[in-house]
């Protein structure tokens, strides 16, 4: 089968839009095997490529006045983007930042987009400070120095361009919020709140005087909330003035865009994993007037605005539909009655050597778990495979996201595809500690509960050998990231459930992971993980390379030598350890990727060699 994976990742994806206010729209599309900038002037015309490097670029944003895009790249997939500016009239491109130690994160552009914002830890590679930058004169200023290490990116400018608003993230659930005056640098702390709350992706509202943004400030799962910037002086009154604005009942708002000028407002709603979106007005400072938009059963992600405060972009992708870019231009009044707001397609990116008509969607189980809990799952059997007591036995892979802060959705996935029509089932569970589920679920596996999510796919193992359709003897253990070290973690503790493991970029030592990851994500993973102070003893207790002697089955082990989350070094400890117990191990490390396997050849040689490596030990 392994002739066939060329076939499955040579489907291309279309993301990132950003819309300019003449109506072309710019995106980033891996057709020529890395994604790189685009641009189309219409839906369904023929795009033309504006980047031509052999990295990915990782952001694109067109200015609202329509003159320049600016556009974000690393070098050899290390996470460490620099900032570059593309006049989309010449396609000539001009480097804004060239500091390759710093990591430079996209935040906004000034509302006469003449000037751009960021967040970047040239100063210190723990600590990120905030930048203003004139596209002309070409030089950062220092506009606000940060106190604190950790996680800092610059998500809006006020309309008025006096104001910027700045996100802290903390922990994966608990966020803060503070205001910078655009001239003097001078920080005014938004959100002060006791205990872990999330405030996501703020914007200055209509006039001025409030933030709105994602929080699960009134309830467990978020809700799109309005701050009153007079009123949010300490954390009863932060408490007080955050009123809800759209909520989601159990479900999470994830997503949504707001035009201050204008009202604006479209939304997406994260259903069990499906995405709804809805688009309307703001009809005054806490209520809105929203209609359901037609888009595929599927997940929606990048919602943008264009600057015209009035056409909604977003990507969108289903189990049988590679990512593209949707528009909609709403009409002025919007309002429940109204049947739905039609999207337009404007990106029809190849599907590669398979039809898009021959890709499965995923059944949506519950399985109930040690404590009784039902965890959510998506489980896809191969062809002719039927539900029913008499029927063939097949393999499965049980493919575990990483994060842990992270949801599998039915979005466009090849390879679930590949290994459906290789003859195995695909089981996808978000086990605790996934987002998508509310703030309660999502800390179940903080620190000390760290193991109860390995319980949870022991769990999912034992479900599946009740199944008639699963081979017993063919269960596969498959992750990325957090999800490798979950891999590792299920093949020592539970080393008879499986057939064979395969780990991406994964944590096989908490200790050595925690001092060796980037110093500007060590306080927000110890605050997920423990910390190396005060729980070195329990990390070590549960890290996989101190259990490797239990591991049974055949590992594969895959990483990018320039991963600045998960250093390449937990691979090979991890790799080494379990060669030295006879026990076999194949290694793929590339040189010149990281956390992310980001170029087409690689990705095909990666996926080739697991192909390869399954077909024998299965
Ligand atoms: C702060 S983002 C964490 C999500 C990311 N995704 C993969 O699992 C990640 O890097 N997770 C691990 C490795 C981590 O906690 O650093």
């Amino acid at each position: 089968m392994t002739e066939n994976v060329k076939r499955y990742f040579t489907a291309r994806k279309t993301t990132t839009p950003t819309l300019a206010p003449d109506g072309r729209l710019a995106f980033l599309a891996d057709t020529t095997g890395t994604t790189q900038v685009w641009t189309a002037d219409e839906p369904g015309a023929w795009p033309r490529q504006r980047t031509f490097y052999d990295e990915r670029v990782s952001f694109v944003s067109w200015s609202p006045a329509g003159g320049s895009v600016v556009f974000g790249k690393d070098a050899g997939a290390d996470e460490h983007d620099q900032l570059f500016r593309l006049d989309p009239a010449t396609n000539a491109v001009e480097q804004l930042t060239d500091d390759p130690d710093a990591i430079h994160r996209w935040g906004a552009w000034h509302p006469d987009g003449d000037r751009i914002a960021f967040a970047a830890n040239r100063r210190d590679a723990a600590t990120f400070d905030v930048y203003a930058m004139d596209l002309d004169s070409g030089d950062p200023e220092l506009l606000s120095e940060s106190d604190e290490e950790g996680f800092l990116s610059v998500a809006a400018w006020g309309p008025d361009g006096d104001r910027l608003v700045v996100q802290r993230s903390r922990a994966s659930s608990d966020d803060d919020l503070y205001v910078v005056d655009a001239a003097t640098g001078e920080r005014r702390h938004v959100t002060p709140h006791d205990g872990q709350v999330r405030y996501r992706q703020p914007i200055f509202g209509p006039d001025g005087d409030a933030l709105y943004c994602l929080s699960d400030a009134n309830a467990d799962a978020k809700e799109l909330v309005r701050i009153d910037l007079a009123a949010a002086t300490d954390a009863d009154a932060v408490a007080d003035s955050t009123e809800t604005v759209v909520s989601g009942g159990e479900w999470s708002i994830d997503g949504f865009a707001l035009d201050a000028a204008t009202g604006r407002l479209a939304l997406t709603r994260n259903v069990d994993g499906y995405s709804e979106l809805r688009v309307g007005r703001l009809t005054d400072a806490t209520e809105a007037a929203l209609a359901d938009a037609e888009i595929p059963d599927g997940v929606v992600h990048d919602l943008t605005l264009g600057p015209d405060g009035e056409r909604v972009a977003a990507t969108v992708s289903a189990p049988d539909l590679n990512h593209s870019v949707f528009v909609a231009d709403p009409p002025e009044e919007v309002s429940e009655s109204l049947d739905a707001v039609p999207t337009e397609r404007w990106t029809r990116p190849s599907p590669g050597g398979v039809e898009l008509d021959a890709y499965d969607s995923p059944d949506l189980v519950r399985y109930e778990t040690f404590d009784g809990r039902e965890i959510p799952a998506y489980f896809t059997l191969p062809d002719g495979v039927a539900e029913g007591p008499e029927t063939s036995e097949v393999p499965v892979v049980v493919d575990i996201h990483g994060g842990p802060h992270h949801q599998r959705r039915p979005w466009f996935r090849p390879i679930r595809q590949y290994f459906l029509d290789a003859g195995y089932a695909v089981f996808e569970p978000n086990v605790r500690g996934s987002s998508g589920y509310g703030r309660e679920y999502a800390a179940l596996d903080d620190v000390e509960k760290r193991m109860d999510s390995v319980r949870d796919i022991a769990k999912a193992v034992e479900w599946l050998r009740d199944r008639p359709q699963i081979d017993p003897d063919g269960v596969v253990a498959y992750g990325r990231s957090y999800g490798g070290f979950m891999v590792l973690a299920a093949i020592t503790e539970y080393p008879d459930l499986w057939a064979a493991a395969v780990d991406f970029v994964g944590i096989a030592n908490w200790v050595t992971f925690l001092e060796n990851t980037g110093d500007w994500r060590r306080s927000h993973r110890e605050a997920e993980y423990g910390s190396l102070a005060d729980d070195r003893e329990f990390l070590e207790s549960i890290s996989p390379i101190h259990s490797a002697d239990e591991i049974r089955c055949p590992l594969f082990v895959q990483h990018g030598a320039n991963d600045p989350r998960v250093p390449v070094g937990e691979a090979r400890q991890i790799a080494d350890e379990v060669e030295s117990q006879g026990v076999p191990v194949e290694t793929l490390v590339f040189e010149d990727e990281g956390h992310h396997t980001t170029k087409l050849d690689n990705r095909i040689e990666m996926f080739e060699r697991i192909a390869a490596f399954l077909d024998e030990h299965v």
